[in-house]
């Protein structure tokens, strides 16, 4: 069973432009993604696409003008506000995206150490750090003394020390040297192993190939296909849906065929598929309503053409 699903989510922010006249924009579209124990999800999509504020959602931590709808569940029931709160750092962690959720206030040794659960919180924090190559004098820092690679990694050695069951890693190596990310990878990986819910939100798809079991396509707001790692190979032949085949193909190391058009604004959504206006199999039939996501050769997609 997995341990964190998302059914149907949808998150949109209500504007005021000049005359006080409001518009809404929807940034998340009937997303639907599951993460099992054991296994590490990767997310990947272009910049907008939704991948920060679905790890906002599941944390509640989303912006309090924000609007959602759908479900979210940890253990098989439902992720209450309430429940959010006491499992935040707990239970679910989140690896965050900007180095500024530290809190500037206190020491970094200290933060990290709120997060353990076991007895010797030192301890732990100490050998986190060394695995992270902080060394001995950066537990007493504040985080204006850090620079952005050791805040980064300050922000992994926290969640990797926290024992949570589900951890959402949002971007957690950019600037950080090929040693440190492949620690980091590897940290990921072994909790994974241990029976820990990964989601690894990356642009780095040669990463999550490396360590991803699963990879979430995201497009727009919503997750486009759902497929093994296995399949994002060759000329992507085993992929299902057009956007995905097209993000593959678009990789320097594939043939760097960019895709035309680009992705729609959250206000101003096209009425049927989100992809359609931009894909060459497009039909009438694709513009009449949102596909719904269904199971196709062991992944899943949302596209009525994909075979
Ligand atoms: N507080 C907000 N109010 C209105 N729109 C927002 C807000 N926060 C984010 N958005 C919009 O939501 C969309 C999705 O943002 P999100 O940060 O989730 O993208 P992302 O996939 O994580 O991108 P990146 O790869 O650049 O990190 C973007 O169009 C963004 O402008
Ligand atoms: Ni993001």
């Amino acid at each position: 069973m997995p341990i964190l699903e998302v059914e149907n989510l949808s998150v949109s922010f209500k504007k005021y432009t000049r005359g006080f006249k409001q518009t809404k924009s929807t940034v998340i579209t009937s997303l639907d993604v599951t993460v099992e124990a054991g296994e590490i999800l990767a997310v990947v999509g272009a910049s907008g696409s939704g991948k920060s504020l679905l790890a906002h959602a599941i944390l509640g931590i989303l912006p309090s003008n924000a609007i959602t709808s759908g479900v979210i569940k940890y253990g098989g029931e439902e992720l209450t506000p309430a429940r959010q709160s006491v499992l935040s750092g707990k239970e679910l962690a989140l690896i965050p995206q900007s180095v500024n959720y530290l809190d500037p206030l206190m020491r970094v040794g200290s933060q990290v150490r709120t997060s353990v659960k076991k007895e010797n919180a030192i301890a732990a924090q100490r050998e986190v750090f060394q695995r992270y190559h902080l060394n001995a004098g950066v537990e007493k820092m504040y985080p204006f003394q850090l620079s952005g690679g050791m805040a980064r990694r300050t922000l992994l050695a926290t969640a990797m020390v926290s024992g949570a069951r589900v951890i959402i890693a949002d971007e957690p190596t950019p600037g950080l040297d090929s040693v440190v990310i492949v620690e980091a990878l590897n940290h990921l990986k072994e909790s994974a192993v241990n029976g820990c819910a990964v989601m690894l939100i990356t642009h780095d798809i040669e990463s999550a190939l490396q360590v991803a079991d699963r990879i979430a396509v995201f497009y727009a707001g919503t997750t486009v296909e759902i497929s093994p790692v296995e399949h994002f190979n060759g000329n992507g032949e085993q992929l299902r849906h057009p956007y995905s085949k097209a993000l593959w193909r678009a990789l320097p190391q594939n043939d760097f065929i960019p895709i035309k058009g680009s992705q729609p604004r959250p206000s101003q959504l096209p009425s049927g598929c989100l992809f359609a206006p931009r894909c060459e199999m497009a039909t009438p039939d694709c513009e009449q309503e949102r596909p719904a996501m269904r199971n196709l050769r062991n992944g899943m997609v949302r596209c009525i053409h994909a075979t």
